[in-house]
């Protein structure tokens, strides 16, 4: 690998929810690191605890117990502002696009980089629009949401979500809502956007369908992760780094 430092370094993670007699072990003794530029699908049962190591990861849910760096940067035991921060470097792309219906295209993206830079208004719109046009929106722009097709606002959710060029990417199931045509599209832009940007993408899914994209695929089941293993049928464009 020639990224030495890794995105995100996982180490000796557990984690419980409720207390006393109700307290339940939900993960156990994750370990995962994932580094610049690789995609990374995650997959397993409903239940086995996906979306609580991806809201660790996310800096959405503090970390109880273990390691967990983010470029370096422990998050375990640290304040909220050090969370919020490492929350403005990750991008996020969810099952329900989470678009502002009364914002058109360009304004959901542009809100995301005025969120994130000081830069001036125009410049704002400048690279809002180039972000949208990448995922093959450029002919939308000014379209709001809800005249436009699940594909074409879960391309929106993209372009928000890398349009400050974030290091990491997390995306729980993105493909969930959609026809098989539109859901490949969706992540073939992701894997062009992110190997353009080098940025990590780690994504949960349930849809066989999509696996060839990633580089290497994790399994959780209750609990554990069982398996981590470079990807075999990653599609010929990734194995080239394309
Ligand atoms: N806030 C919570 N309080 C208590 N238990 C919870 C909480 N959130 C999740 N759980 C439990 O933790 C376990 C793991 O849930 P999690 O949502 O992480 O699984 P998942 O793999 O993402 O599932 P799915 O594929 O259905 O989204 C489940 O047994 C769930 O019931």
């Amino acid at each position: 690998m020639i990224n030495t430092q890794p995105v995100i370094a996982i180490q000796n993670i557990n984690h419980y929810y409720g207390r006393g007699a109700l307290r339940k072990q939900i993960l156990f003794d994750i370990n995962l690191e994932i580094y610049a530029g690789e995609i990374v699908i995650m997959t397993g049962p409903s239940g086995s605890g996906k979306t609580t190591l991806l809201s660790l990861i996310g800096g959405l849910r503090s970390v109880q117990e273990g390691s967990l760096k983010f470029l370096g940067t422990e998050l375990s035991g640290s304040s909220q502002s050090k969370l919020v921060q490492s929350r403005r470097n990750i991008g996020y792309i969810f099952q329900a696009h989470n678009l502002l219906g009364f914002l058109t295209a360009r304004q959901n993206v542009q809100m995301a980089v005025e969120l994130n830079n000081t830069i001036s208004q125009s410049e704002a719109i400048k690279k809002s629009e180039a972000m949208l046009g990448s995922v093959g929106l450029a002919e939308r722009i000014n379209y709001y949401p809800d005249n436009l097709s699940g594909g074409q606002k879960q391309r929106i959710a993209i372009a928000r979500a890398l349009v400050n060029h974030p290091p990491l990417v997390l995306a729980d199931e993105p493909t969930a809502a959609l026809d098989k045509q539109s859901g490949r599209d969706v992540v073939e832009i992701m894997q062009r956007l992110a190997k353009e940007q080098g940025t990590a993408i780690l994504l949960v899914t349930h849809d066989n369908r999509i696996l060839d994209i990633a580089d290497r695929i994790v399994e959780m089941e209750d609990g554990l992760l069982t398996r981590d293993a470079q990807n075999v049928v990653s599609s010929p464009k990734v194995a080239e780094g394309v």
